[in-house]
């Protein structure tokens, strides 16, 4: 409890003075709303003197209070103002540190992680921290000044009647909890639903291919309306209690009037009571009825907020990947690559793997040096590259940019000089040039858009789009083929320089003619001192200086295109292989 308050006076502290100036118009709010009743009082019991009689004062008490409504209006905004903007600011401050920090997260936390869990879960908890810093703060300061100056005054009046009036309150506030309590199970049973169900539409929707090509339409359709359902019932659930619980609840406040009405009445009757004071006393009892239940809001909220700093708290305190690693000096930075990528003994197990997926591999890259990386799926090539270019961290002493341990570099500074591109095109919905330009800003050198985009061998297909480098690419780059979303990955990936370039089967959605093309532009004339490119095409491994075939997570070959020939039955099969296909097409 300790810790989620320390938590919140974090964010609240720095905007104190809003809260404070809030609380200033809260005060203001409730001492004119409990002034209100008593100049009500003096007018209705100056009606009962007669025509004549206090006929200016009457009419001076009701100026008084139709100004005093004013300012009740005015002083009421102003307090919802001063509380409910810091509340804003707060949510956005959060969402801003939870993203860096979400960001900083290695692929461990991903793996265990769903994404659209991971966002929705967050938005729900830091409202829950809006709701408190906002609603709460207010509510707070409404229901401690409220329920002490009102039933102050309704004392004052008459102890005997504010005992009457206890009863009805203690019946609201329960109500409005139980009530509460539903909607919030409901509500949330609603998200989680709404949480599986657009999984299921995603996945069904990016599936439509497999979908229509195994004709399991009725499956799919079934699979979500029954989601669907569960949603409608929940929904139908939180409405019934907003359409009709709800407004009976708020409406629980007009029985303490009645009682008010009865009991006071008698007060009338035995002449202890004006009429004045009983309407006074009435009008107490209506201000009485709005933090009660804003008690039983207050506390909801409260819980519901509490358990979403909890869930925030695990996120906040948990370790990024780099958090103990210090940035490069530039001068360092720049030094990196000079005497290249040595991997020394490197195994590597995945955090929930039972075997190491690389074992005992070493090799090393000197600047200027073409490398091939080959092997059957599953042999270990993604894990390799993924442990050079700082996305997996496998232990120190394994892998070396020069004399320095990757070990202890921070994952910007070895992505710096390193740039993948992966088997995975990810392209953002938005233009093809501006997919291209992604991250550039912070180079201070970039190659020329038209000549990155030659070199990927996509000039000629960007000519041939109606709206050229300004297409719109759809999520995902839904618009374009696998072959042409692999190559505006590879154009974004020389539009700026690195020392490292590599090229993940990116040679696998293309006709020989591009092959060719792209190993002549790309491999051959290569702005990046280096190149390592995974791939099973011969025509791709011969053009390197050696190739590191692995074999179920082991360097079982290394070597040029000859030496490979001898030493490797994976590498001769697959050049084989290729020549019968080659054979076969010419035939
Ligand atoms: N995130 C992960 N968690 C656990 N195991 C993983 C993970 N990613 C890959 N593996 C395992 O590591 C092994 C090597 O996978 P990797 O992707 O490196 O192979 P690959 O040679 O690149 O395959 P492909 O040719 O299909 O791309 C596989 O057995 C795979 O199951």
């Amino acid at each position: 409890m300790f810790s989620k308050l320390k938590f919140l006076l974090n964010y609240t502290h720095q905007y104190r003075w809003w809260y404070t100036g809030g609380i200033i118009f809260l005060i203001l709010t409730v001492w004119v709303s409990v002034t209100i009743p008593e100049f009500i009082q003096k007018s209705v019991d100056l009606i009962g003197t007669g025509p004549d009689e206090g006929r200016t004062e009457f009419y001076h008490n009701v100026l008084l209070i139709f100004a005093l409504a004013l300012v009740l209006i005015l002083v009421r905004t102003f307090s919802r103002i001063l509380i409910f903007f810091p509340a804003r600011l707060i949510e956005k401050q959060l969402k801003g540190e939870m993203f860096k920090k979400l960001a900083s997260f290695g692929k461990d936390y991903y793996d265990q992680n769903p994404t659209g869990n991971i966002i929705s879960r967050v938005n729900n908890d830091i409202n829950g921290v809006r709701m408190i810093t906002g609603f709460g703060i207010l509510q707070i300061g409404n229901v401690l000044l409220s329920l002490s100056v009102t039933p102050y005054k309704m004392w004052k009046m008459s102890p005997a009647l504010t005992l009457y009036v206890i009863v009805p309150m203690l019946i609201v506030f329960i109500a409005v909890r139980i009530g509460m309590a539903i909607m919030v199970k409901n509500t949330r049973l609603r998200m989680d639903i709404l949480q599986r169900l657009s999984g299921k539409t995603i996945s069904f929707l990016s599936g439509n291919s497999v979908i229509k090509n195994y004709n399991i339409y009725s499956y799919a359709e079934e699979e979500v309306q029954k989601e669907n359902l569960s949603l409608f019932d929940k929904t139908m659930n939180i409405a019934w209690i907003r359409s009709f619980i709800l407004p009976l609840l708020g409406n629980l406040g007009q029985i303490l009037k009645i009682v008010v009405l009865f009991a006071g009445g008698m007060f009338v009757i035995n002449g202890e009571f004006t009429i004045g004071e009983l309407t006074e006393y009435i009008a107490y009892s209506a201000l009485l009825a709005q933090p009660v239940m804003g008690l039983g809001w207050l506390l909801t909220v409260l819980q519901q907020g509490f358990v979403g700093i909890s869930s925030l708290q695990t996120i906040m305190n948990r370790n990024g990947v780099d958090d103990e690693r210090k940035l490069l000096p530039v001068h360092e930075k720049e030094q990196l690559f000079k005497d290249g990528i040595h991997v020394k003994n490197l195994s590597y197990t995945y955090h929930n793997g039972e075997r190491p997926e690389l074992k005992d591999i070493s090799f090393s890259i000197e600047p200027g040096q073409v490398i091939g990386l080959t092997g059957k799926v599953g042999s270990g090539k993604t894990t390799l590259i993924n442990c050079l270019n700082g996305y997996l961290r496998p232990e120190k002493g394994m892998v070396y940019f020069g004399e320095k341990d990757a070990a202890f570099l921070r994952g910007e500074d070895i992505r710096s000089l390193v740039r993948t591109v992966t088997q995975e095109v990810f392209l953002f919905s938005d233009t093809i040039e501006n997919n291209i330009f992604l991250g550039a800003e912070k180079f201070s050198v970039k190659a020329d858009f038209e000549d990155v985009v030659y070199k990927s061998a996509f000039a000629d297909e960007l000519t041939r789009m109606p709206m050229k480098e300004k297409t719109l690419v759809g999520e995902k780059g839904i618009m374009l083929s696998g072959g042409q979303k692999q190559r505006i990955s590879l154009a974004r990936a020389l539009y700026t320089p690195c020392d490292l370039l590599i090229l993940d089967d990116v040679f696998s959605a293309v006709d020989t003619e591009t092959e060719r093309f792209l190993i002549q532009h790309v491999i051959k004339n290569h702005a990046a001192k280096s190149v390592l490119v995974v791939s099973n095409r011969i025509s791709v491994l011969e053009k390197t200086d050696f190739t590191i075939v692995l074999e179920d997570g082991r360097l079982a070959a290394k070597g040029n295109h000859r030496d490979l020939l001898k030493q490797s039955k994976f590498y001769s099969d697959i050049l084989n292989l290729q020549q019968e296909g080659h054979k076969k097409t010419k035939g």
